[in-house]
């Protein structure tokens, strides 16, 4: 595999019982891109997610991650694996009984339990700020801050361990549209001071348009197309046209062509 292809994944199938999510499923996500993952609601965007980082292991298929299939892993060679991605769940999935600050140092306990106290407090105060929150969000519990200020905690969460591989589950599901477009900021951010590789699951077309390098669609149990915006509208795929060139997404062209 090229190194260039940071996720692998080749026939996959997950299914729950007889409702088969995924048939065939191939997919590759290149180093250093923003992968937007779109489909309707159902088909299986989270499962997959959840597939390639092992939370979901699959009927058939390979999922290869860093070059390295993951199926085939002993216990260490797949926690080294996952010490080198963070993931935003949807929702954020903070822990509401911890601050701010001990939400962000879970990955930390976890992978490093002999860490010196206070360089956690260190590694977490900057997490944060990277995260673009305040400094003094870091003694804060999750029911004290706003929704956005939530996906920030769980982003500044998911870069603990400075990752190569953000996983985001829809980010900007839930925020104004002020709220989404500095997130989709913080994230382009990101990617380009980080070299980050992003896979981001998401509905919010304005997110596609001003971040996303590539766009996979889901649909049929499968990615049916995955490429630029330009290349999938030349698809002439009548579901893709639809999300694309619906209102919102004449909208979102708009707003993007404003952006600059
Ligand atoms: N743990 C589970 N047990 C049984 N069925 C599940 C489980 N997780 C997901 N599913 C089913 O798999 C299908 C795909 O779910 P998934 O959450 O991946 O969809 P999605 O594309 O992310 O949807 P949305 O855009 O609404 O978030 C759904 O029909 C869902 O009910």
């Amino acid at each position: 595999m090229s190194d260039d292809i940071v996720i692998s994944v080749r026939g996959l199938k997950n299914a729950f019982g007889e409702q088969v999510v995924h048939e065939n499923l191939d997919l590759d996500v290149h180093r250093g891109e923003i992968l937007g993952v779109v489909g309707g609601s159902g088909t299986g965007k989270s499962v997959l997610m959840r597939s390639i980082i092992g939370l979901q292991p699959p009927v058939e298929g390979e999922i290869s991650v860093f070059g390295e299939p993951m199926a085939h892993l002993s216990e260490s060679e797949a926690l080294e694996i996952r010490k080198r991605w963070g993931v935003l769940f949807q929702g954020g999935a903070l822990f509401s009984t911890l601050t701010v600050a001990e939400n962000v140092q879970v990955p930390l306990r976890e992978f490093y339990p002999k860490l010196d106290l206070a360089l956690m407090d260190e590694i977490a105060a900057y997490k944060i700020i990277m995260a673009g929150l305040p400094a003094d969000a870091g003694p804060k519990f999750p029911a004290e801050l706003s929704g956005g200020m939530k996906k920030r905690a769980g982003i500044a969460r998911a870069l603990a361990l400075d990752p190569e591989l953000l996983f985001l589950d829809e980010p900007t599901a839930g925020l104004d549209p002020i709220g989404a477009a500095g997130f989709d900021e913080l994230t382009k951010s990101l990617q380009k001071t980080l070299g980050l590789t992003v896979f981001l699951i998401t509905h919010d077309l304005d997110t596609l348009y001003a971040i996303c390098d590539r766009v996979a669609v889901l649909a049929d149990k499968r990615v049916i197309a995955v490429g630029t915006i330009d290349e999938l509208l030349a698809l002439d795929h009548p579901w893709i046209e639809q999300y694309f060139k619906g209102p919102r997404g004449r909208a979102a062209v708009a707003a993007a062509h404003a952006g600059g």
